[in-house]
This record gives structure tokens, sequence and C-alpha cells, in this order.
């Protein structure tokens, strides 16, 4: 059994189906990214498995439960985390603080013996302890006293994935990652995710194909809102319905 599937699994709004009987599996441990053109239904896949969005018909399964009319909280605490947009950062409070909250506005759920000690004392040492952990996973640790709104722009990403991780996720779901980025930032940001995100099973989407074709297990291509093909990137990559999408529109 897969750590996360989608049974046909369609959003619509009003005429337009973004999301059209999509099916994924995606096995623990893996990297799956995400692509297709604008518009291709990516970020409503997304919003739909995290729960921001409610399917119109399909299921969203996590570890062998169907979790598709589940509230998004109750799916981050089984396990379903996802970045957190920089607008969801509080400019005015520290990097650590930051993490701190996130840890905090998660229930404690089944998990590891280490993080359910923090959840379970609850106590302010454990959850500081935690954060800071954090924040030196993501390289965030000599910035854990800066006020997020005064990083760096590379850092305010970095403490978005902080922010994940907080909460302790199974799956980790990245919604382009290294936008607005340069080459080496996004580089950085990249390598930062292999690194710290490498245990994780992670669904990825991004618009840079050689960057997708570099870090994924498999790649799952999506065009008006419908699968075109999944495989690993060579299959991708000679895929001809695939380049006829790319071809045919813009990838940004
Ligand atoms: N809340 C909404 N209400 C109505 N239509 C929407 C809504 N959100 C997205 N759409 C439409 O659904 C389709 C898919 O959009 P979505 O943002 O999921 O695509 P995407 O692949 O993430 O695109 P991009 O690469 O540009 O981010 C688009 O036609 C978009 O205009």
């Amino acid at each position: 059994m897969a750590k996360l599937e989608t049974h046909d699994l369609t959003k619509r709004f009003d005429e337009l189906v973004a999301v059209d009987k999509v099916n994924l599996a995606v096995e623990a441990g893996e990297f799956r990214s995400v692509i297709g053109p604008n518009g291709a239904g990516k970020t409503t896949l997304f919003n739909t498995i995290t729960g921001a969005l409610r399917a119109s018909e399909g299921e969203v399964v996590f570890d062998g439960e169907d979790v598709t009319d589940l509230p998004s909280y109750e799916r981050v605490r089984r396990g379903i985390g996802r970045s957190f947009q920089i607008t969801n950062v509080f400019g005015g409070l520290t990097a650590l603080e930051n993490v701190r909250l996130a840890a905090q506005a998660i229930p404690s759920r089944e998990m590891s013996t280490g993080a359910q000690l923090f959840r379970e004392k609850g106590a302010f040492g454990d959850v500081t302890a935690h954060a800071e952990q954090v924040l030196e996973d993501v390289g965030l640790a000599e910035h854990a006293q800066t006020r997020a709104s005064t990083l760096a722009y590379g850092d305010q990403r970095r403490l978005e994935i902080g922010l994940v991780l907080a909460t302790d996720p199974e799956v980790v779901l990245l919604d382009e990652p290294t936008a607005g980025m340069g080459v080496e930032e996004t580089e950085a940001t990249m390598n930062l995710v292999d690194d710290v995100l490498a245990e994780q099973t992670l669904l990825l989407i991004e618009h840079d194909i050689d960057l997708v074709m570099d870090v994924s297990d498999r790649i799952t291509v999506l065009n008006r809102g419908s699968v075109v093909t999944t495989g690993t990137p060579e299959e991708v990559a000679s895929n001809e319905e695939v380049q006829a999408a790319y071809l045919g529109g813009s990838h940004a």
C-alpha cells in the first residue's frame, strides 16, 4: 500500500474541472514531483490533498485511511505537512518563535518517541529544544533570534521548510519552494530539501524541469487537470505526450 494515494480525485470550480480524476500512489520515502504547464491544476491538487480545498469527487487516502472529509488540521495531525507560504510567517516574531508556534499548533499524535516526548510534556523547554533542533536542521541556528521579516529571502524560504518540519510530518508537500530565487539560492534550497527531507515522502511542485529531473524518483505530469503520465525522469523525458504538452504550453 502506498503512503499517499488519490483515487479519481476531482476538483471543480463551477464549470472548470481544475483536477480531473487524478490517481496518485506515492510510496513511503519517495520523492515525487508534479509538473505541468501553468493552470494545469498542480496547486489545486495539493490543496485538495491537504484539505485546504474540499474535493468535488474522489478520495485522498493516507496510510490506508480515507482522509477526504477530514479538516486540514486533522490531516496535519496525521502527518500530511505542507509548506507554509511566507505570508504565514509572523514577520514580527523571531525565527525561533515562528517554529515554536508551528510546533505547538499541532496536537500530539502517535509519532516518534522523541517527538512524542516534546508534545506530551508540553514543557516550555522541550518545545524550544525541538524548535532549536529544527532551526539547526534547516541551517538557521544562527538566526534563531532574528525577526523573520528581516531574514534574507532565501532564509525565509528555509524558515518555511522549518515550519513544516516542526509539525513532524510524514509526507511533505512543497509548492514551488524555489519560486523567485536565483540560480545559487535555488541550488542551496534544493540541497536543503534533499538533506533535511531525504527520509520523508515528498511531493514537490516545481517549474524548473532540469531541477525536477535531477531530484525526483518519479514525476507526475499534469495537463488540464489530468495526469498525462507518471514515471522516472528518464521515462517522462522521453514521453511524446509530455513533450507535446510542454511545447504547446508555457511552463514558466
Ligand atoms: N479558487 C479558484 N476558483 C476558480 N478557479 C480556480 C481557483 N483556483 C484555481 N482555479 C483555476 O483552476 C485551474 C488550475 O489552477 P492551479 O493554480 O491549480 O494550476 P497550477 O498548475 O498550479 O498553475 P501555476 O503553475 O500557474 O501555479 C486554473 O484554470 C485556475 O484558473
